[in-house]
């Protein structure tokens, strides 16, 4: 299934250029180049490897809040400086010390001292004032060359979150076909003010794009304290599950198979809607049969063997448990899920139909849902057998409960500190995340309700230095 790719603030940016990164090593083609990154500082954009300057959109040059940095100063790599979760609750009060009209922002957002310093509230209103160059820059991609677009963000930032979300809003009014979000929840060790953040980010997303796949920074961190140095190995196996999925169906077609994907079913799993996550595992196979030397003798015509040894239907139901019990994207209670996609990749004719079955039997008893999808991909030059599990629409998960109770400790601590909120209960479980419908926003220039991320006071204090 081919998918456009936009990259918002400095996580989405990391990962469309990874993704666009692992295409190009794997020969593999999911976006046929229709990727664009959104960012309202001009660093990350600049670290892109993959990515080329017209790719690049940079936002915000007019707002007043839009901290730009110094072109002169030393170069500092805005991963680690940015966010260091430590830094975080270190300069979460802090005014910058930077030449700006910084000061106009609301208290308790400046955690990254750049673009538009954590503060969601001011994304979306950067979105909203250069809606033209937003319009511009979709034009760059073609509508007809893909199936869906995603839009892929880090949930506790303010590019991110803000931007993302009046991106979501815009393209869902334009475009014909499903527009998908994929957003990276921060971890425990960051600060409560990203997790609120985040939380309202998910309100706002969940319910109008078609599906949003969520990623957990810190079930996949190794190192707690160090979230940061995690994110190009979290990003590569986001990337990688990504193209399991998308990929799937994509791949060279000279192996026939009746069991073969099918994009269709791609899109009718995540038709359900809600809260999406992906397990993925793999086991070697024997390379005795499918490995290079095997694979230039057959080509020699000096061995008879097909090469299409199934593999065993108990490893392929290890393989399956592996990929549901312990390696989602975001961790729940599968039993939650609505729909389940299955997709067995490897060499040709390795997945025996009895093999399949098998797997399929086992996600229906353990997810208890007879809606499960599967087939397989077919991959030539590899000694690898990947199972791939799409659970969509799953309303038990743990993260999301312990995010919405920070976000509410986040949001008691703003209301102690500027007064009662004036906007109305916004945080949420994830049944609630999932259920919620949205009311088209009656005004062009306003921020979409659900997306009010502020209280009054702060939210009339950005409002007036942008009319400035
Ligand atoms: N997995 C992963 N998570 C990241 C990465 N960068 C940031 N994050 C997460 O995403 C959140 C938002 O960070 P950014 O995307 O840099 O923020 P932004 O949207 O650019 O906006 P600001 O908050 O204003 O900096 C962070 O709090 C982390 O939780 C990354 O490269 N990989």
């Amino acid at each position: 299934m081919k998918v456009a790719l936009l990259g918002v603030g400095g996580c989405g940016t990391r990962l469309v250029d990874q993704f666009v990164r692992t295409e190009q090593r794997t020969g593999r083609s999911v976006t046929n180049g229709n990727v664009l990154a959104f960012h309202t500082e001009s660093q990350p954009l600049s670290q892109t490897t993959a990515l080329s300057t017209d790719q690049h959109i940079l936002l915000g040059d007019t707002h007043p809040a839009v901290l730009r940095r110094d072109t002169n100063s030393p170069a500092t790599d805005a991963q680690n400086s940015s966010h260091d979760p430590k830094r975080h609750s270190e300069t979460s009060t802090t005014t910058s010390q930077h030449s700006t009209s910084s000061n106009s922002r609301p208290r308790g957002y400046d955690i990254n001292e750049y673009g538009v310093g954590g503060d969601p509230d001011v994304g979306a209103q950067v979105a909203k004032a250069d809606r033209p160059e937003i319009r511009r820059a979709l034009d760059k991609i073609d509508e007809t060359e893909v199936a869906a677009t995603m839009i892929v963000a880090g949930l506790g930032g303010g590019t991110g979150a803000g931007v993302g979300s009046v991106l979501l809003e815009e393209l869902t009014d334009i475009y014909e076909t499903e527009v998908y979000t994929l957003g990276v929840l921060p971890a425990d060790t960051e600060s409560d003010q990203r997790a609120l953040t985040a939380a309202r980010g998910l309100r706002t997303l969940v319910p109008r794009a078609a599906s949003t796949l969520l990623v957990d920074n810190d079930s996949w961190s190794r190192d707690r304290d160090a979230v940061a140095d995690c994110y190009q190995s979290i990003n590569q196996m986001t990337v990688d599950r990504l193209l399991s999925v998308f990929g799937a169906g994509e791949a060279n077609a000279t192996f026939e198979s009746e069991l073969r994907i099918d994009p269709a079913d791609i899109s009718r799993t995540l038709a359900v809607g809600g809260v999406t996550t992906v397990g993925r595992a793999t086991i070697e196979i024997d390379s005795n049969a499918h490995g290079l030397l095997a694979r230039i003798l057959r080509l020699l015509g000096r061995s008879q063997s097909s090469g299409s040894t199934p593999v065993d239907a108990s490893k392929i139901k290890t393989l399956i448990s592996r990929a549901v019990q312990s390696k989602l994207t975001l961790p729940c209670e599968i039993t939650s899920a609505d729909r389940v996609l299955l997709i067995l990749s490897g060499p040709p004719d390795t997945i025996s139909r009895k093999g399949f079955e098998t797997g399929r039997y086992l996600l229906e008893e353990e997810t208890q849902t007879v809606e499960v999808l599967a087939g397989d991909e077919p991959i030539q030059n590899t000694t690898e057998l990947t199972a791939t599990v799409v659970l969509a629409n799953v309303t038990s998960v743990p993260q999301i409960d312990e995010l919405q109770r920070r976000a509410v400790t986040a949001e008691d601590a703003v209301t102690t500190t500027s007064g009662p909120s004036t906007t109305t209960e916004q945080t949420t479980t994830t049944d609630e995340v999932n259920s919620q419908t949205v009311e088209p926003s009656a005004d062009e220039d306003s921020i979409p309700t659900e997306f009010d991320f502020t209280n009054a006071e702060t939210t009339s204090e950005t409002s007036d230095s942008t009319e400035q």
